[in-house]
């Protein structure tokens, strides 16, 4: 059964196909002032991130872009500039745009460069990453590709050992292929939970697991808003998530030329959500490494490991997801889709 544009399954939820979703949030985008280009891109993102029930970064995300867009935080009509600066480098000012769009203009000479030397390095500066970082990885593991991308956002985090916020919630993600089977793919905040599962929860009223964030004055909670109000988050794993949360400053903002998470001041732009940070992409081709194929050397790996008892890989929730929505649609409750009507005009 193939899912009909709009489709009711149960009465709690509407449900959209891929297609119609991305023409839906393609509209908001255009509405509200960017490029046909950037629309498109934009709307392709997000609606992955639904489909993949990635929802701190679906749908969810949609009021943040609308607002940033109309403060003029963000600029939506931006031209990404590509600079070819060595043979296994590539810069892209995405002129005060968003990243994925500066990601798209600059990939072919990337990938070109990957794989004649084998490894590329592509800088992005002066642009907005307001989304899960998984689909920026994922489509040159497609390819046969090995992936790393990281970026930094706002001050949220306190390093391990300190008392105040200063990291992002600054997220890694990696993809490698895999000989018969998906590809391996994981993207994770490098903070206890990402910034956009605390508002989720908050306007839920639901409480967090311990170990997640600070109240105001620095003490543990389990209550989001007191964690958005005033307080801040945690890294994963003490000082190592920590010190991951350091090195993605350092590749994402120092290395690229784009601002530390500290660095990011929105406050002449009233609604603006978007961090203006950087992001880096490390594409390595493992066909030019000596010794067997990669993809199978993967897929062993991936053999010992359910020999072991591992049941779940990372981003088999995400494919388990995306083959329901193929399927069923991809489930908005209906409140959800008459704010998405309302921003698109309908
Ligand atoms: N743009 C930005 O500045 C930021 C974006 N983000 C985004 O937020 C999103 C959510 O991040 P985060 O909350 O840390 O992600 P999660 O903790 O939900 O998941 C992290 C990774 O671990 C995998 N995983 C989760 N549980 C298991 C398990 N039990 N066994 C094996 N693998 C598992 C997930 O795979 P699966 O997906 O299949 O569950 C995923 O690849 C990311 O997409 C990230 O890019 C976060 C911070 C800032
Ligand atoms: O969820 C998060 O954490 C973030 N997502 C988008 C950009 C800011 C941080």
């Amino acid at each position: 059964m193939t899912a009909s544009p709009e489709m009711a399954v149960n009465s709690n939820t509407q449900n959209l196909d891929f297609d119609a979703l991305v023409q839906l949030l393609e509209q908001i985008f255009l509405r509200h002032g960017t490029s046909a280009d950037v629309a498109r891109t934009l709307a392709l993102n997000c609606a992955s991130a639904e489909r993949d029930g990635a929802h701190s970064h679906g749908v969810f995300r949609i009021p943040g872009y609308v607002s940033t867009l109309q403060s003029g935080w963000v600029n939506g009509q931006a031209v990404p500039v590509v600079e070819d600066v060595a043979s296994g480098f590539v810069r892209v000012d995405a002129g005060n745009g968003f990243a994925q769009p500066a990601l798209a203009a600059a990939r072919p000479l990337l990938v070109e460069k990957a794989r004649s030397a084998g490894i590329a390095v592509l800088a992005i500066r002066n642009s907005h990453h307001f989304a899960a970082l998984w689909p920026d990885v994922e489509p040159f593991a497609d390819e046969g590709l090995v992936a790393l991308s990281v970026v930094n956002s706002m001050t949220c985090v306190v390093p391990h050992g300190a008392d105040r916020p200063l990291f992002g919630t600054n997220p890694i993600a990696f993809a490698a292929p895999r000989a018969g089977g998906a590809p391996i793919v994981f993207d994770l905040a490098t903070s206890a939970i990402a910034h956009g599962d605390v508002q989720i929860a908050a306007r839920k009223g639901e409480r967090l697991p311990a170990g997640m964030g600070v109240d105001s004055l620095g003490q543990p909670t389990q209550d989001p808003k007191a964690i958005l109000e005033g307080g801040a988050l945690l890294p994963f794993g003490g000082h190592k998530g920590s010190a991951l949360s350091m090195m993605v400053e350092l590749l994402a903002a120092a290395l690229t030329g784009g601002n530390f998470s500290f660095e990011f001041d929105w406050s002449n732009h009233p609604g603006a959500k978007t961090p203006w940070t950087g992001q880096l992409l490390i594409v390595i081709d493992p066909s030019k490494a000596a010794g067997q194929n990669f993809a199978e050397r993967s897929q062993e790996l991936v053999r010992q490991m359910h020999g072991v008892g591992l049941k779940r890989l990372p981003g088999d929730r995400r494919h388990l997801q995306r083959a329901k929505a193929n399927v069923e649609g991809i489930a908005l409750d209906p409140q959800t889709l008459a704010n998405l009507r309302e921003l698109a005009g309908l």
